[in-house]
């Protein structure tokens, strides 16, 4: 199975159809975030599961674990593949949010947003690196029972080690022909070969493709390189 995931980041409902249809052959699901949530809603994701591809819905949800759980019973009716929940909401919230997903719904914790280093997080509060913290709350969403994590293709190998038959997805990702010039707010990133080499089960990538000149050739030289 083709693991990009699009990661359809468009203000415009049709916009992000007329993406999702041209590419539909050379990825392997769709990601719809806040920003399409917030605009779209519902009525949005009914129309993009029309494309025929599994839905990631990336709401990353953090709050306390009834209102987590609530908005996870609202998501339910979508059937969405996967859903994403914030690991520094706590063990208890992952575990609501786990038992109020559908079956067929895998919930995945994200650890350390790939947009975040060391001096980000220490700003935040917290102590040591990046990397450590995304093991720690990667540890935790394993005990909460969650699916699986969202990390940095610089931490995938080593949570990959500790948790075998975890579901992982990983963005941040910037093909190595991209060089050096456009990480935009992404601070720890890899190429999506690197990540699916250290064990990403998904791989997220959205300008890459979505902001190329021809996105279906720019998805078809990155499953190329997998
Ligand atoms: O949960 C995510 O998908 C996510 C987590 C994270 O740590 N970093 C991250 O970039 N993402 C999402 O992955 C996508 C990356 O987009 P590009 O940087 O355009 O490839 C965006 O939709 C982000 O919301």
């Amino acid at each position: 199975m083709n693991p990009i995931y699009l990661a359809l980041d468009l203000p415009r409902l049709d916009a992000a159809l007329a993406l999702a249809q041209k590419v539909k052959g050379h990825v392997g699901g769709l990601k719809l975030g806040l920003e399409f949530f917030c605009a779209h809603g519902h009525h949005g994701v009914h129309e993009i599961a029309h494309v025929g591809l599994p839905i990631f819905l990336d709401l990353k949800l953090h709050d306390i674990p009834n209102t987590v759980a609530s908005a996870m019973q609202a998501i339910h009716v979508l059937q969405p593949a996967i859903v994403t929940v914030h690991a520094a909401g706590g063990r208890a919230m992952m575990e609501d949010a786990k038992a109020a997903a559908g079956e067929r719904t895998k919930v995945v914790a994200v650890t350390v947003l790939t947009s975040l280093d060391d001096d980000d997080l220490a700003a935040t509060g917290v102590g040591g690196s990046a990397h450590d913290q995304a093991l720690r709350l990667a540890d935790l969403a394993r005990e909460a029972g969650l699916d699986g994590i969202v990390c940095s293709g610089h931490e995938i190998g080593e949570i990959h080690k500790r948790w075998k038959n975890g579901f992982f997805v990983v963005p941040g990702l910037r093909p190595a022909e991209a060089g050096g010039g456009n990480h935009a707010d992404q601070k720890r990133i890899v190429t999506p070969r690197q990540a699916r080499d250290g064990g990403a089960s998904v791989l997220v990538i959205g300008r890459p493709i979505s902001r190329a000149e021809d996105p279906v050739a720019a998805a078809r030289a990155i499953e190329a390189t997998l």
